[in-house]
């Protein structure tokens, strides 16, 4: 059925960040709509295409020169900053509320321009030549990163020359995920499925790369083609040293208020605590700056880094590394036992068996990490269902202009 053109009255943002319209008969999502806008939209099942804005929000910004409003990495460029961060912070408060819990959600922490050091971008290699970029909302097309506010310049700066890297790598009409972090030893560059297996001419002229200091280490499909400089992230004592295209904080500001509330959360206590889902050690190497901490990940290459970390590191207290899948076999209360701090930071699944353990263990503190407020509010239900209760929940914006939002929230038994 061809779109029908619609005037559409903008009720409230949705957890994507897009406008929904309620009709009589049915919910309309409409992107880069505001709340109490009137706009005409292409209307095909549950989605409209913003045609016109018939009446402008107050709320309403001009996005930055440049902004392509289906880029799909930051949506929400055009909601002024004071109701962009009360959003965020309303989709924590009502995804606990979904789950009974009135919980005390302290202000978001906002993120500046500049600050993203690790991108996953899509490189595309077509008849025109090769993009790394975005997605572009409900389309197959790549929007170029380059000029993207949001990257820390030492990515921003060299998009074109990340362009004609991948250009040389990637086989023709092929579409890859390449990861960049930048790292105090240059950019961590990580290319997947590439789609060609390299030659020796390829890797010699890959590694001349190397040379002029910008790139630290490439891997491609796994393989690593150069390593100039070790990518490493100092952090006071120790230093973080990222996997190829593995998990990394995407901004430094948002790690540094995740930690400090994970710090101020876990207690003065120097009990043992452990760290489940710990990967690089992010939050075990500061953990371990008062207590011993068993760090519990299921990723060898990620586990590999944190060993890495933990024999350079001078001055911290014992770090025990175990690998272990802790969605199939999470610690039980009786091993649970051992600590008086338990911090978790599972992906966006959440950690439902890892809490179920606690509700039946003696764990005096329990903080927890997440990046989907759903997740976390079904958590927070079995914590709290098990005898804990919700001391503070801090909101973090990470990824700016996008509809994620990462928190911390601290229980106490
Ligand atoms: C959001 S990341 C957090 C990593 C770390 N806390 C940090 O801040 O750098 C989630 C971590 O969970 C790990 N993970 C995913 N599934 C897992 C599983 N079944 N068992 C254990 N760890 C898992 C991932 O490898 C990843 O390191």
């Amino acid at each position: 059925m061809a779109p029908v053109l619609e005037r559409l009255v903008i009720d409230r943002l949705g957890h994507e960040g897009d406008g929904i319209a309620e009709t009589a008969t049915r919910r309309i999502f409409v992107a880069g709509a505001l709340p109490g806008e009137t706009v005409s939209a292409e209307v095909e099942g549950e989605t409209g295409r913003l045609v016109e804005i018939l009446t402008a929000s107050a709320e309403r910004v001009a996005p930055l020169p440049g902004h392509d409003p289906d880029c799909g990495c930051c949506p929400m460029q055009h909601l002024a900053s004071g109701p962009y961060l009360a959003w965020k912070h309303g989709l924590v408060v009502e995804a606990l509320r979904q789950r009974g819990i009135e919980g005390p959600v302290d202000p978001i922490v906002p993120i500046g321009l500049g600050t993203r050091r690790r991108a996953v971008f899509t490189a595309l290699r077509g008849p025109a030549g090769t993009v790394v970029g975005y997605n572009r909302r409900g389309t197959h097309t790549v929007h170029s990163a380059a000029g993207c506010p949001v990257l820390v310049p030492a990515i921003a700066r060299r998009l074109t020359a990340l362009e004609a890297l991948a250009g040389r790598i990637l086989a023709a009409s092929k579409r890859a995920r390449m990861t960049v972090a930048a790292t105090d030893g240059g950019l961590d560059v990580a290319i997947e499925d590439s789609g060609r297996k390299l030659t020796l001419a390829d890797r010699e002229a890959l590694g001349r790369l190397g040379e002029d200091g910008a790139i630290a280490r490439l891997t491609v499909d796994r393989e690593e083609v150069f390593l100039a400089r070790a990518p490493e992230i100092a952090i006071g004592g120790a230093s973080l040293f990222p996997a190829a295209g593995g998990f990394l904080q995407a901004a430094a500001p948002a790690e540094a208020a995740m930690v400090e509330a994970v710090l101020a959360l876990a207690g003065a206590s120097k009990k043992p605590m452990a760290d489940l889902f710990a990967g690089i050690g992010t939050f075990t190497l500061r953990l371990a700056g008062k207590s011993p901490v068993t760090a519990v990940e299921h990723d060898r290459a990620l586990l590999a880094a944190l060993d890495r970390s933990v024999r350079h590191a001078r001055g911290l207290k014992k770090i025990t590394a175990l690998r272990r899948d802790l969605f199939r076999d999470p610690l039980t209360a009786k091993e649970l036992e051992a600590f008086g701090t338990v911090v978790f930071d599972p992906p966006r699944a959440g950690a439902k068996a890892v809490a179920e353990a606690l509700a039946l263990s003696k764990v005096e503190r329990v903080v927890a990490v997440s990046c989907n407020p759903a997740t976390f509010a079904r958590d927070a239900r079995i914590l709290i269902d098990g005898g804990y209760r919700l001391v503070r929940v801090q909101p973090v914006d990470q990824f700016l202009w996008s509809g994620h939002v990462e928190l911390v929230a601290g229980f106490i038994r």
